[in-house]
This record gives C-alpha cells, sequence and structure tokens, in this order.
C-alpha cells in the first residue's frame, strides 16, 4: 500500500549566525544551512495495518506525512502510495487517502458541520446512497448528532476531531493519515477517537499511519512501530519488539558532575554515553539502589532517574538515551 525507498527531504535555511549583531548578519549573509529533515528512509506498509510513527519534536515526522499526501516534494528517493506517486497525481492520488491534522481543520470554519460534509461529498463526488450510508455510521459511531447543525468554529476540540474523522473517511479511502489526533483532548475523548480508529480499520479494513506523542494511543492502536530521530530510521517493528528488546531492563539516566569517558558499573551494562551523560540498563531483579549507591561511589553524580520499562518510559529512554543510535 506504501513504498517508501531511500527517501530524504532537505530544506535549504539561512546560515544563523550568533553572537552580537548575530541577526543581522543572518539577515544580509548569503550563506545557507541544510537541515536533513528525513535522511534515506525506506519502509513498506500492508494493507490494513495500523502503524505508529514516533519521534521526538522535530525528528522529521510531519515532513514525511507531507511527502506522503503529496504535499511536499522529496529530495530524492521514491514514493508510492497504492502504485500512485503522490505529488505527481493528486487527483487520484486524493481519492483514496484521508488526512486528520490534530492541530488544525479541514471543515469550513464558519458552515454547519453537515454542510461541510454535504459539500466534501460532492467534491470526492461520493454518490447519493453512499454518503447518506457513511453519514448515518459516522453519526452513530461519532455521536455526531448533537452538533451537525453548529458552526465548526463553535465546537469543543474533541466534537471538531470526530467531525473531521468523519470528514476524511466520507468517501471511503483506504489509508487515513493520522497527525496528531487525540492532541488536546481527555481521556474520554481520547478513548473515543481511539476506538473509532480501530473500529474502522477493521470493519472496513482501511490502513493507518498515526503520529502522535501519546503512547496509549500507539498501545491501543498499533502492533508495528517505526522510529524516527533527526531524519533516520531507527527502528521498524513490532511494538512488543521493541519492548522486549529495550523494555526488559531498567535504565538508569545519569548526569555526571564531570566529563566521563566509558563509565562502568557492576551489575549494569553502558547503553549509551555522552561526556557528562550516560544510560545503563539493568535488569529487573537487580535493586536500583545498589546500581546507584555503587554509581556515585566511583563518579560525582549530580542527577540521575530510574526509568522504569513501560512503554512510555522505553521510547523516552530512546529519545534521550539515543538507545537505538548506539
Ligand atoms: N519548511 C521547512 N523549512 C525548513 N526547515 C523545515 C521545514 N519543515 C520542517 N523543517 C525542519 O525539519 C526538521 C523536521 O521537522 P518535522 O516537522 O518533520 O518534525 P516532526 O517530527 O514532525 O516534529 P514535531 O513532533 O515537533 O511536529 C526540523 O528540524 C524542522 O525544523
Amino acid at each position: 500500500m506504501i513504498e517508501v525507498e531511500h527517501l530524504s527531504k532537505h530544506f535549504t535555511v539561512p546560515k544563523r549566525h550568533g553572537g552580537r549583531l548575530g541577526a543581522l548578519r543572518t539577515f544580509l549573509s548569503r550563506e545557507h544551512d541544510v537541515v536533513r529533515a528525513v535522511s534515506d528512509v525506506s519502509f513498506k506498509v500492508e494493507r490494513g495495518e495500523i502503524v505508529g510513527y514516533l519521534g521526538p519534536n522535530g525528528a522529521g515526522k510531519s515532513t514525511t506525512i507531507k511527502m506522503l499526501a503529496g504535499l511536499l516534494v522529496p529530495t530524492s528517493g521514491t514514493l508510492q502510495v497504492n502504485g500512485v506517486v503522490p505529488w505527481r497525481s493528486r487527483r487520484a492520488f486524493v481519492a483514496n487517502v484521508g488526512v486528520v491534522f490534530g492541530q488544525r481543520t479541514t471543515l469550513w470554519w464558519d458552515l454547519p458541520v453537515i454542510e461541510s460534509l454535504e459539500l466534501l461529498g460532492h467534491i470526492y463526488r461520493v454518490p447519493k446512497p453512499r454518503f447518506e450510508e457513511n453519514l448515518k455510521t459516522f453519526t452513530e459511531l461519532l455521536a455526531l448528532d448533537g452538533f451537525l447543525n453548529s458552526p465548526v468554529r463553535s465546537l469543543s476540540l474533541g466534537q471538531r476531531m470526530r467531525a473531521d474523522l468523519a470528514a476524511a473517511l466520507l468517501h471511503d479511502p483506504e489509508l487515513l493519515f493520522l497527525d496528531e489526533p487525540t492532541i488536546g483532548l481527555d481521556v474520554v475523548a481520547k478513548e473515543r477517537i481511539r476506538e473509532f480508529v480501530a473500529h474502522v480499520n477493521e470493519t472496513r479494513g482501511v490502513t493507518v499511519l498515526l503520529t502522535t506523542h501519546d503512547l496509549a494511543d500507539v498501545e491501543r492502536l498499533a502492533r508495528r512501530v517505526m522510529i524516527i530521530d533527526h531524519g533516520q530510521l531507527l527502528f521498524d517493528g513490532k511494538l512488543a519488539a521493541l519492548l522486549a528488546r529495550f523494555g526488559g531492563e531498567r535504565h538508569l539516566v545519569v548526569e555526571f558532575a564531570e566529563p566521563v569517558a566509558d563509565p562502568t558499573v557492576e551489575g549494569a551494562r553502558l547503553v549509551s554515553s555522552d561526556s557528562v551523560r550516560a544510560v545503563f540498563a539493568f535488569r529487573q531483579d537487580v535493586s536500583a539502589a545498589t546500581v546507584i549507591a555503587r554509581l556515585s561511589a566511583r563518579y560525582g553524580v549530580r542527577d540521575l532517574s530510574v526509568k522504569e520499562p513501560d512503554i512510555e518510559g522505553t521510547i523516552r529512554a530512546i529519545y534521550e538515551g539515543g538507545l537505538l543510535h548506539a
């Protein structure tokens, strides 16, 4: 369904100068830096999968999604969605894809929700009976009826997100891009969105690529995760495999008082180290207090924290400790 090979996107930005008059020098200079937002990324997504696309801020997630959605042209590499190159055949492409950006709506701000949906039905040429059927289904599943006649600008964030989801799926796309679909929602509203996404995936076979910072979304929906950082794909596999590889142990993240080269401590293994920071992993049956005591006896420690091997902790440790770079 999605085939991405050696995909890269580089942006050229004015070189930033620091110091006194830095802003003026930045403004006047003709020098440029290259931001490698996405760098040599390859993956495939099969029909019917839900894949979590994760990474810290600025990792390259949105840039990848924008290329997949045909909104950005890659610098190099190839990309096909359903056999179509998105930015070359926008019309053929959008017919089969739905996109929901949590941060902004695709609906018309001043129109009642129902009119936005009808307008989209016309734009996508959804046959009338199919439109009515989908509207009925989504109204039930997403409980839209209380606000179908309200203008989008008057909706709560949760209501707007539900309306956006219905809008993205009205034309029966086979693929759905969800970019932070639960951002800013309360627990109940988040769960409703997750339930709906799981339902359309199960009953309609809709393939979903999900970008989120909320790992409960991933835990609930995605069996497979891809992790990107600094534009590079660091992990692609089952969530369970990621947790088995990095989650089986607890991690001790240490900040030393001074730079330490190759720190060691009995009972824990060094996962990564970078001047004053180091990450150690240790087994569940080893006491954290013992490892900490041994460490502080040997080195000056400014700060430390123990990370439990839950999904949240595991993935945060991966981002912070660069575990996958190791
Ligand atoms: N149009 C642009 N021009 C220049 N640089 C850009 C542009 N778009 C993105 N970047 C840079 O590319 C890198 C990747 O950005 P991107 O928005 O893809 O990250 P992200 O993983 O989606 O982050 P977030 O979780 O914060 O949304 C960042 O360094 C960003 O500043």
